[in-house]
């Protein structure tokens, strides 16, 4: 049984374009530390992996693509399909693996045992309004006609869908593979719209199939062959005729664009709903195609390209939801073991046959190379050793080839110091936007320090209020307790004033007839100084009057007493 595995989905935002978007706001934010989108702040997507503007070519191969060559250099089938609106990097980013994945198989090749042989072919085809043309029809005598032939689609007896005619090219090392994709590349539909100078107006598929054997040295029938097949889809972007401002043929092309990608989009819809059993992969021949990898035997990798300006805005959260469902298809990917259309074995059971008639004409046993031949002593039939030649040098042998992985490494090595140079650059960049941080953070210590200083000194007059308002709490505490002994101090002596006055009361009550009393009350007065009640002119009376008396009494006898100045006084004082 296969083991269930999902399409991952990966999601890369280019920068906003010099000349196109000077002036547009970027919506689009790219956190690599939980791998999603956010979208103007409002919506966040998740994705396998997400790549912001800076990401370099490098990065989406090493992060994304890598691992399904590496799939297919085990036998599985992979798929990586770039999707995205008109204008976002598709073709930017399928070039960038396309390069990256040819020097990733021939290192695979020339780092294996020399027990594995492997053979390589190439097929280069697009989907254009509707037609398959073959991208890789050369030839000095054809005509225009020849080169765009439509092909058609054939399913073969087990449900595959292949393209009838169509040519594969065996290649023997990176430089093979760069020719194809370039001779394709010049024959590919291109146009200019208002939205992309070169813009894609097809689907194309760049096929590599890599076949590998690993020889059984004891029983050579029983060494088994696996078929890997690598499909690359640049499909054509998404548009609005508004905005790319097509006409005529462009706008035919646009709405077979859009006709195509709306049903692929109907597939991944019915893919995704579990209540759905008819999947329409028949609508276009662009689902048809790929029909193994979405929900088929197959590695896919969605590449969703994005653009970051907010004029975009409708066609990024298309993409973006596009991506988000295409996350739930589940395909059921197995090694292709034994294939019976493996050119492989079919060569090697070539080879043998003919080493064998050619045994047979020489007398000797030929091994399984040439490496034994001498054309000097040739004796069999040329054409025979032609044919020999040819077939083998079809065939890679594991490790071979060392003088092109040499300069394939050269070539590697110089686009890593490219990539390297790319680096340091920002490196540099990031060096001097650390220390104007730092120099920020210093500033900001310094201030942070003297305010450190204002609030020690803010927390000392705190203390000192604080230490203040404790001691004026206390002395509060203590004048209350004061004033509340105090307070039944005075309610005691008043309780003992009242007491004694009632005693008073009674006796005056009781001893005091009514109009002496009122005589004593209109005499009475308070007398501020000694605090007591006393009568009017009390002085005059009794024995204050005595001694005064005797002395006046002989100035009386002298006939100098002024009696006047006594009895007057009375007569002076009101008395009623
Ligand atoms: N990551 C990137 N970094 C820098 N420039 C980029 C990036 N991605 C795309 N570009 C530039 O954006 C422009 C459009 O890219 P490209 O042609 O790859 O878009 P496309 O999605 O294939 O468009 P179409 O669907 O119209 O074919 C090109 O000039 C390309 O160089």
């Amino acid at each position: 049984m296969a083991k269930e595995d999902n399409v991952r989905v990966v999601v890369r935002c280019r920068p906003l374009l010099n000349d196109l978007e000077q002036n547009e706001e970027a919506i689009i934010q790219i956190n690599s530390t939980n791998q999603s989108v956010q979208v103007s702040s409002s919506r966040q997507f998740t994705y396998d992996f997400v790549f912001g503007p800076d990401s370099l070519q490098d990065d989406i191969y090493s992060k994304s693509a890598k691992h399904i060559v590496d799939c297919v250099l085990q036998g599985y089938n992979g798929t990586i399909f770039a999707y995205g609106q008109t204008g976002t990097g598709k073709t930017y980013t399928s070039s960038g693996i396309m390069e990256r994945s040819f020097s990733h198989i021939f290192d695979h090749i020339s780092k294996s045992a020399t027990d594995h042989k492997f053979l390589v072919r190439a097929s280069f085809y697009e989907i254009y309004n509707e037609d398959i043309r073959d991208l890789l029809v050369m030839g000095k005598g054809l005509n225009v006609n020849q080169r765009m032939k439509s092909l058609k689609l054939k399913e073969t007896k087990d449900g595959a869908v292949v393209i009838k005619d169509l040519s594969h090219f065996v290649v023997n090392n990176v430089e093979d593979l760069k020719r194809l994709k370039a001779a394709g590349d010049k024959q590919r539909a291109f146009g200019v719209t208002r939205m992309n100078q070169r813009s894609s107006r097809s689907h194309t598929i760049f096929t590599i199939t890599v076949e590998t054997i690993v020889n059984n040295a004891n029983d050579p029938a029983k060494s088994s062959v696996r078929v890997g097949k690598f499909h690359l889809i640049d499909l054509a972007g998404s548009e609005r005729q508004a905005k790319t401002g097509t006409t005529g043929t462009r706008l035919k092309e646009a709405s077979n664009i859009n006709l195509s990608l709306t049903s692929l989009s109907l597939v991944i819809a019915a893919l995704t709903d579990p209540k759905t059993k008819f999947i329409p992969y028949r609508n276009s021949k662009l689902t048809r195609i790929l029909s193994d990898s979405l929900g088929g035997n197959s590695k896919t990798l969605l590449i969703a390209c994005i653009g970051p300006a907010k004029c975009n805005l409708e066609e990024t959260m298309s993409t973006l939801r596009f991506a988000s469902q295409t996350k739930n298809i589940k395909n059921k990917p197995i090694i292709n073991e034994d294939s019976k259309d493996a050119l492989l074995r079919k060569f090697q059971e070539q080879v043998r046959d003919l080493q064998l008639q050619l045994a047979d004409e020489e007398g000797i046993s030929v091994k399984s190379n040439l490496s034994h031949y001498n054309p000097s002593k040739q004796t069999v039939p040329q054409e025979l050793m032609d044919k020999l030649c040819a077939l083998e040098a079809k065939i890679i042998v594991g490790g071979e080839n060392l003088i092109e992985k040499a300069e394939l490494q050269e070539k590697l090595i110089v686009e890593s110091e490219q990539e390297l140079q790319i680096r340091r650059q920002k490196e540099t960049e990031l060096q001097r936007e650390l220390e104007q941080r730092q120099a920020e953070i210093l500033e900001m210590e310094d201030s942070y320090t003297s305010l450190q200083e204002e609030i020690v000194a803010l927390n000392r007059k705190l203390k000192k209020a604080y230490g203040f308002l404790k001691e004026s709490r206390a002395e509060y505490d203590d004048m209350n307790v004061e004033h509340e002994t105090l307070r039944s101090e005075l309610l005691d002596s008043i309780r003992t004033a009242e007491k004694e006055i009632k005693l008073t009361n009674a006796l005056i009550e009781y001893y005091v007839p009514d109009d002496e009393l009122a005589l004593i009350e209109h005499n009475a007065q308070f007398n501020q100084l000694t605090g007591d009640w006393e009568l009017k002119c009390i002085a005059y009376t009794g024995n204050n009057m005595k001694a005064d008396f005797e002395l006046q009494q002989h100035e009386f006898q002298q006939g100098l007493f002024d009696s006047d100045s006594i009895y007057l006084s009375y007569n002076n004082v009101d008395l009623s």
